[in-house]
This record gives structure tokens, sequence and C-alpha cells, in this order.
């Protein structure tokens, strides 16, 4: 059986790693340096980096260049996301080397060139599946965008190769993972789906890792990292022997 893929997160605010509560605008806390963060978990032994540019989400400027310098630094996997919404954007995005951009807003408000993308560049592109209950937010996650399961069997007729689903409520607040959305959304697709929002222990990894065989391919871990719950070398140990 497959190993639970880890992403540590990066979350980029004004050129300063934060973790938001729920996503919100204002709820940031701050730890430091995005390039020292990312550093530090490819020499814990990450092989993935999920770094977000979340004023470029927000739409509150962006920090493509410090994005641009911390991808081109790892020597790990990156997903980027935050603000890739056209095609100046995207081309950006792919020409820091990343191994794939994770698509939000675009999804919901531009479907034709999602479409487009997703035909043109395969798996360098996920979408980002950002939920409240089953309706689907885009635009820093202040603005509603569909229903979760119309959008999903939209994107999958496209050829979509993979999902990033967030349960918003959880996010940065170490209160569990949503398994019972992570089921629903494994049974409404093929394609491989990332977990994000509210690990908060070892134990809520093992459970996420329990749903390999339903089509969890990894796991963003953030805030639990942060707030040292558990160390990212613990957090690959406990999935390993999952
Ligand atoms: O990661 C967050 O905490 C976050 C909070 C608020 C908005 C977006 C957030 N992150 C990721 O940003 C992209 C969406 O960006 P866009 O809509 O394509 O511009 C998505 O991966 C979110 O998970």
């Amino acid at each position: 059986m497959s190993t639970l893929e880890l992403l540590p997160a990066v979350d980029v605010r004004d050129g300063q790693a934060v973790r938001l509560v729920h996503g919100e605008s204002g709820t940031e806390t701050s730890y430091g340096s995005p390039l020292e963060a990312a550093l530090a978990w490819q020499r814990s032994g990450a092989a993935w980096l999920h770094l977000v540019d979340l004023d470029a989400a927000f739409g509150t400027g962006d920090n493509r260049a410090l994005v641009r310098e911390v991808t081109e630094a790892m020597d790990i996997k990156v997903e980027l996301s935050g603000g890739i919404r056209d095609d100046a954007s995207l081309a950006a995005a792919l020409a820091t080397g990343c191994t794939r951009v994770n698509l939000g807003t675009a999804a919901l408000e531009t479907p034709e060139w999602v479409a487009k993308v997703i035909a043109e560049h395969g798996d360098r592109i996920a979408v980002g599946l950002d939920v409240r209950g089953t309706t689907l937010k885009g635009r820093g996650w202040t603005r509603d965008g569909g229903d979760l399961y119309e959008t999903l069997a939209r994107l999958d007729s496209e050829g979509c190769a993979r999902y990033v689903v967030t349960d918003i409520g959880r996010d940065g607040t170490l209160t569990g993972p949503n398994l019972e959305l992570l089921k629903n959304v494994c049974a409404a697709t093929d394609k491989p789906v990332v977990a994000s929002g509210g690990v908060s222990s070892l134990d809520d990894l093992r459970a996420l890792a329990g749903l390999v065989p339903l089509g969890v391919e990894g796991a963003i871990v953030g805030k639990a990292l942060y707030a040292k719950a558990f160390t990212l070398e613990e957090a690959l140990q406990a999935v390993a022997s999952a």
C-alpha cells in the first residue's frame, strides 16, 4: 500500500510565513522567513512543499518574487497556489519550476480557461476544492462558488488530475481533519485527493493514512507543525508505519 504523502505548508502574507484561522484575513500568526521555513521542512525530510501566496489569493498584492525564490531554492517537489487565475499568472507559476499548481478561484469563475489549461498541462494542474459544508469558496474564501459535487463532476469530465480538498471550518484550528468529507469526495471521483485542514496530531495523520486505499494521496500539514504539536520527522515516521 502507498504511504500518505505529507506536504508541509508555507503560506506567505506580506513577505512572512503565516498561519490563519479558518483562512480569515486578519487572523495571521507570523512565523518569520518563508525561505527559512521551507528549508527547515526540506531538511526534516519532506518530499513536498505546499506553498501559498496568500496576498495573491486575497487580492491584496502578491509575493510572486519571494515565492519564486523559495521554489527555486527547493530540491523537493513544490505545489504552488494562490492567485493563479489567468495565462500570465499560470505561466509565472509554472516557470518557477514547481511540480504543480493548485487552482482555486479560477475553477469557480472561469471554468472554460481551467478546462483549457487542464488539457494543456495535465497533472501539473490540481484544483483546490475549498469548502464550507458542500459550498465551494473562492477569492480568499470570501465568495460562494457553487456546489462541491457538481463542480467535481465537471472537472472530472474535463480530465482534472487531482484535487486538494480543504474544509475551511477546520483550517488552522487543530480540530482534526474532516474524514467524512474526504470519504465522500473519494467516493465521487477516481482521481487522487490531497487532504487539507485541521490536522492536529499524529493520530489524525494515521487516520488519513487509513484513507489511502479510498484515494487520499496526501495531507497538507500547517498549524500543527508550526505549533510544534509534533515534528515533521515524527509525522513522516507515523505515516510510514501506518
Ligand atoms: O491556505 C489558506 O489558508 C488560504 C486562505 C484563504 C484563501 C486561500 C488559501 N489558500 C489556498 O489558495 C489557493 C486559492 O487561491 P486562488 O483562489 O486560486 O487565488 C487554494 O489552494 C487555497 O487552498
